[in-house]
């Protein structure tokens, strides 16, 4: 079983962040750890209260998995402050590790910021240039390189300047753009379209960590990168096509729209 990590927060309504993160590792049959960066108060109408964990705990959990468990892939999601974004950073750098996937998460779905503002100049100028793979959605890759997105020759063009800063992928997700759902990988010598059908669902919640954490899962289990991104497409379009209804708000995704159940009953 490979062993993965999530470096995130946690959504106490369990659709997205660090739970998002566990459900999607352990339904690609990896076996998941995590490093919880701040805990929120969440449902799925909004983001209510944060609380940033101290960067002491955050260093102890990073070093004591890694002195037991190294993991095969490592994803980062919300980081929300400086303090913590360099804890990470200089914690990361003393072990080996191949694969890293960043999920740049700035504002919730529900508007909320997940990440200081003041904290962006870090995680562009520390994190990004460490990422195996970065995956920003349109608004932060806009946030990001100030290049404004909207069809694929803008995401082209704010693609290759996050390229520029140091990461060896980029997958610009396009699910906030008008039309089918495309993403588009890009590396120094790679340009792919990953293309379906935009589906009409309200129950979105998570799905940026979702997909970013099947990725992680994925580049575990051995897949190389374009495989990794096609796998971690197909899972994120069935656990959307397979949502449910669940509180009164952005409901979560499916992530074991693969289980049989019949099977552990
Ligand atoms: N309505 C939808 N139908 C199909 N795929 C979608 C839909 N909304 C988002 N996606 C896909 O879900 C993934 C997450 O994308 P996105 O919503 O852009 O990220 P984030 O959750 O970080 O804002 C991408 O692969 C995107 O294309
Ligand atoms: C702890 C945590 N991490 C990430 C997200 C982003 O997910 P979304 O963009 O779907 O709100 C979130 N809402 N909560």
């Amino acid at each position: 079983m490979e062993p993965t990590l999530t470096i995130a927060g946690s959504d106490s309504s369990g659709g997205a962040g660090i739970q998002a993160d566990l459900k999607t590792f352990s339904a690609i049959g990896t076996y998941g750890m995590s490093v919880i960066t701040a805990v929120t108060a969440q449902n799925t109408q909004g983001v209510f209260l944060v609380e940033e964990l101290s960067s002491e705990i955050v260093k102890k959990q990073i070093e004591v998995i890694f002195n037991d468990i190294p993991p095969k892939a490592i994803k980062i999601g919300m980081v929300s402050s400086s303090q913590i974004i360099k804890e990470i950073v200089n914690t990361l750098k003393k072990y080996d590790y191949k694969y890293l996937v960043l999920d740049p998460v700035m504002i919730s779905k529900s508007g909320y910021h997940l990440l200081q503002p003041e904290a962006k100049m870090n995680l562009i100028k520390y994190l990004i240039p460490m990422a195996y793979i970065v995956t920003p959605n349109t608004l932060e890759a806009e946030e990001i390189t100030k290049v404004s997105i909207k069809n694929i020759e803008d995401m082209k063009i704010a693609g290759e300047k996050i390229l520029s800063i140091g990461p060896k992928y980029v997958l610009m997700k396009g699910g906030h753009l008008e039309g089918d759902a495309v993403d588009v990988l890009i590396g120094r010598d790679i340009f792919k379209i990953y293309k379906e059908r935009r589906l009409i669902k309200k129950n979105t919640h998570g799905t940026g960590c979702t997909l970013s954490s099947a990725i992680t899962a994925y580049l575990a289990l051995g897949y190389d990168i374009e495989r990794a991104v096609e796998l971690g497409k197909i899972y994120i379009t069935q656990a959307i096509k397979n949502s449910f209804d669940i509180g009164n708000g952005v409901g979560p995704v499916n992530h074991f729209w693969n289980i049989d159940y019949e099977k552990v009953k």
